[in-house]
Order: structure tokens, then C-alpha cells, then sequence
């Protein structure tokens, strides 16, 4: 990653800050760009009462700056969650799982009001699939899946990771994903599929864009 692209990410991250609500508990996604969020967080510590987090990764990283993280199994509803992406196309449908943490993210952001997705310009495509797709998998399944994958005209790896629930990652390349919320019930049908990274059905509410004029902001629907 270039200095300029770490410089994107740090803009966006900043430009997030504002939309974090007074007294609500925030919901924190996983990667470099939302690791560059939480370490602007200790600036309005006092609107943050508590934070759920999407992976390991984060938590540890919110917990050491002194915020508290809910299991998600006490809260209800989040107003806003901060997710970075690794592709995002025009219809704010995602790609994400890069950073093995689509479940987490999926779940946090199923019970979300508004997803925030920060990303620096290199993210946004006009179709998806330029990024491999991530699929995360039961172990035992991953045989099968990658067959079905491959089916679809992917080149699938086995990813050398283990997800915080244990489960293993496959990683699909070639595939131009030009439906990408049919493609994500497709796949999620699968027996042995825990969760396909294509937020398509939940996808972004707002999108910070880091580009070189600056940090550029996008409504869905608008
Ligand atoms: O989905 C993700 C992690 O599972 C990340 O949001 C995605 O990989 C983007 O990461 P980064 O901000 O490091 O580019």
C-alpha cells in the first residue's frame, strides 16, 4: 500500500468521526482503514457509551483504547456501523472479506441502521469482481464449494486462515458479478456455506470516498 493510499484512508476515517451518534452504541467493522477509525475514536470518547465489534482484531484494538465492547447477543439495534470494503460498485453493493471478517460484518451490519462504508477511490468499481470474492466455509465443505466456485467460471484458493469461528476462507477470482444480490442468495444457499461476501441485499447506506480532491460523500439512492 502507498503512502498516498494510507493517507486516503486516514481522510476517510476522519470524515466517519461525524457520523457517530451521541449516547449510541457504534457499530466497528474490521481492516486497515476502519484500524485508522478507532484510533481517531479516543477524540469523542464521551458520545460512545460502547461498541460492538466485528472481529477479534478490532475488539482488541477498541479494548486497549479503553471502549467497552458488547457481545452482540445483549444489544438490539445499532445506529451506526463504520466498515471499510475491498470493492464497492454504483448501486452500493460490496465486496468484503479481505481481512477474513465477513460474518462478524454481516451480522453487525443485518442489525445496523446505517452503514457507513469508508473506502479509499481504489475501491470503487462500476462491477463487481475485479477483488476475489471470499466465501467462508465449515471446513468439511470446502471441497464441495470450491467445485460449485469453479463451476461458476471462479479460480478458487483455499485462503491460509482461520476465521474467529473457526471456519476456512475461499477466495474466487474471475468471477464479474454483474448481479450481485442474485449471486449472494445463490451462494448463501449452498450446504456448507457460513457466508459469501457480497453485500449486495444489505449493502452501504452512505459511502466516504478518500480521493486525491478529498474525502467525496455519496447517499445511497441520490
Ligand atoms: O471486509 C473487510 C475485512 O473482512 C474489510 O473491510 C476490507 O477487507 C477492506 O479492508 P481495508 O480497509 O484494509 O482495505
Amino acid at each position: 500500500m502507498t503512502t498516498d493510499q494510507n493517507a486516503l484512508k486516514r481522510a476517510v476515517a476522519r470524515a466517519a468521526l461525524e457520523y457517530v451518534e451521541e449516547g449510541r452504541i457504534l457499530g466497528v467493522g474490521t481492516g486497515s482503514t476502519v484500524d485508522c477509525f478507532i484510533d481517531l475514536l479516543p477524540e469523542i470518547r464521551e458520545r460512545i457509551p460502547a461498541c460492538v465489534s466485528s472481529s477479534e482484531r478490532s475488539t482488541k484494538r477498541l479494548e486497549a483504547l479503553g471502549f467497552k465492547v458488547l457481545d452482540m447477543n445483549d444489544v438490539e439495534e445499532i445506529g451506526v456501523y463504520v466498515d471499510g470494503a475491498d470493492e464497492i460498485d454504483p448501486s452500493f453493493a460490496m465486496v468484503k472479506g479481505g481481512g477474513g471478517a465477513l460474518t462478524r460484518e454481516k451480522i453487525v451490519a443485518s442489525v445496523s441502521k446505517t452503514f457507513v462504508c469508508i473506502a479509499d477511490a481504489s475501491k470503487q468499481v462500476d462491477v463487481l469482481g475485479r477483488f476475489p470474492l471470499p466465501v467462508e466455509v465449515i471446513p468439511m465443505a470446502a471441497r464441495a464449494v470450491k467445485a460449485k466456485l469453479e463451476a461458476l467460471g471462479a479460480t478458487v484458493t483455499l485462503r491460509d486462515f482461520v476465521t474467529d469461528n473457526g471456519n476456512a476462507i475461499l477466495d474466487a477470482k474471475g468471477l464479474a458479478i454483474a448481479e450481485p444480490e442474485k449471486l449472494e442468495a445463490e451462494i448463501n444457499m449452498w450446504p456448507g456455506v457460513v457466508t459469501v461476501g457480497l453485500f449486495a441485499k444489505r449493502g452501504a447506506d452512505v459511502l466516504l470516498l478518500g480521493t486525491t480532491e478529498g474525502v467525496k460523500t455519496f447517499a445511497k439512492g441520490e
